[in-house]
């Protein structure tokens, strides 16, 4: 009779690995001496130590060898949420995590750690050191967010202490630093353009902007800590700065740090919204004629006009979880990093 190979606890698969979040979690597991399985749609780089599975995560007979002899598996792919494309979020984020879910137990993988995102509580209005018991927001604010939230649900349902597969949600806000396609080129980008000249709102919202390098952290120690015995099964955890610091300030001390200037004029938040709103239907129903994606959607004005920080005193107390790098270090070393996007260059 064949025996199964017990899959190492050393060994484990990135799906989403190619991308910003997702490499710099590969190159921790390195640090701490784990191989690695890269499942992506893309191959972004090569590593000593990596093994690279081209692929759509919704197709599980390409997921499956990706998963061979892996007990641990980090599941942080989605579509980038400025492509606003539902069928597409859809896709993947819901059908394809599905698809994850039955290959992990079918591959006999015993753990599922999820990046989920903070925001999948986040409706558009203030959330003030939001806890983890906050309900799912019933209208999320666009498709990313709506497909996050059912993303979280499948993952949290399917642990099952008794068929010894535990799964857990890591729920980020604001990632940022060096490699980031995201936060600091659009608002370069906003910049250049001439449109990083305007507040929305009185500039006083609290946000929360969290270091790379502290979401990875809290991955692993979710990793390493989940077992049957542990408080963490099926449950969401958000990981932050824990250092909530004002939306605008934020943008200012990144865009100054680059040599740009720092928006100055304020612009009421309600007008804002409403014009935001407005040119994102407008796009919707030329979108059979032509394709413009607006810089200010309703997402991104909700996000930099009200307060959305987050209480992180669960993973404190069940994950052991404390930031690493502080805010001042990680802005000082996201812009250091990028000597491309500075004024003038
Ligand atoms: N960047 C942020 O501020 C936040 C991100 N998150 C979550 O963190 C995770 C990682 O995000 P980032 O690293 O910022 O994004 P990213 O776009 O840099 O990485 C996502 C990766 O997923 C891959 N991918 C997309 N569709 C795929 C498919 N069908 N099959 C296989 N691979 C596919 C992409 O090729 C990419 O490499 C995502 O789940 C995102 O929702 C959560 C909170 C905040
Ligand atoms: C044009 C300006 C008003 C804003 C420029 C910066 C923004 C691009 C970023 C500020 C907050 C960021 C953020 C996300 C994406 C980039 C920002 C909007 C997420 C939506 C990424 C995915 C998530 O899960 C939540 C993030 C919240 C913060």
């Amino acid at each position: 009779m064949a025996t199964r190979v017990r899959p190492s606890s050393k060994r484990c698969a990135v799906i989403g690995g190619s991308g910003f979040l997702g490499r710099h979690l590969v190159e921790k597991l390195l640090d701490r001496g784990y191989s690695v399985s890269v499942f992506d749609i893309r191959q972004s780089y090569e590593l000593p130590g990596v093994t690279f599975h081209q692929g759509d995560l919704c197709d599980k007979q390409a997921l499956l060898p990706a998963l061979k002899d892996v007990s641990l598996v980090f599941h942080c792919a989605s579509p980038a949420p400025a492509s606003d494309d539902r069928r597409l979020f859809e896709r993947v984020n819901i059908q394809g995590t599905r698809t994850v879910i039955q290959a992990c137990v079918e591959s006999g993988v015993q753990k599922l750690v999820l990046t989920s995102s903070a925001s999948v509580v986040f409706e558009g209005t203030d959330i003030k050191n939001g806890k983890e018991d906050l309900p799912y927001a019933k209208k999320p604010i666009d498709y990313y967010t709506q497909t996050k939230i059912e993303q979280e649900k499948l993952v949290l349902e399917a642990c099952d202490k008794e068929k010894g597969f535990f799964t857990v949600a890591i729920r980020p806000h604001g990632i940022f630093g060096p490699r980031d396609p995201q936060l600091v080129p659009i608002l370069v980008d906003t910049a250049r353009r001439g449109k990083m000249k305007f507040i929305i709102g009185d500039g006083t919202n609290l946000v929360d902007f969290t270091f790379v390098e502290n979401v990875v952290h809290g991955h692993i120690l979710a990793a390493e800590r989940l077992r049957s015995d542990s408080p963490s099964c099926g449950k969401p955890y958000h990981i932050t700065n824990d250092e909530p610091i004002r939306f605008w300030d934020f943008m200012s001390e990144v865009l100054v740090g680059l040599g740009y200037a720092a928006p100055r004029y304020h612009l009421p938040y309600t007008l804002v919204y409403t014009l935001a709103l407005l040119l994102w239907l407008l796009a919707l129903i030329l979108r059979p004629l032509m394709s413009f994606k607006p810089t200010f959607t309703p997402m991104r004005v909700a996000l930099a006009g009200t307060h959305h920080y987050y209480s992180c005193d669960r993973a404190k107390q069940d994950l052991g979880y404390k930031p690493v790098v502080s805010l001042k270090e990680g802005i000082a070393r996201t812009v250091q990093s990028y000597p491309h996007l500075k004024q003038g260059a």
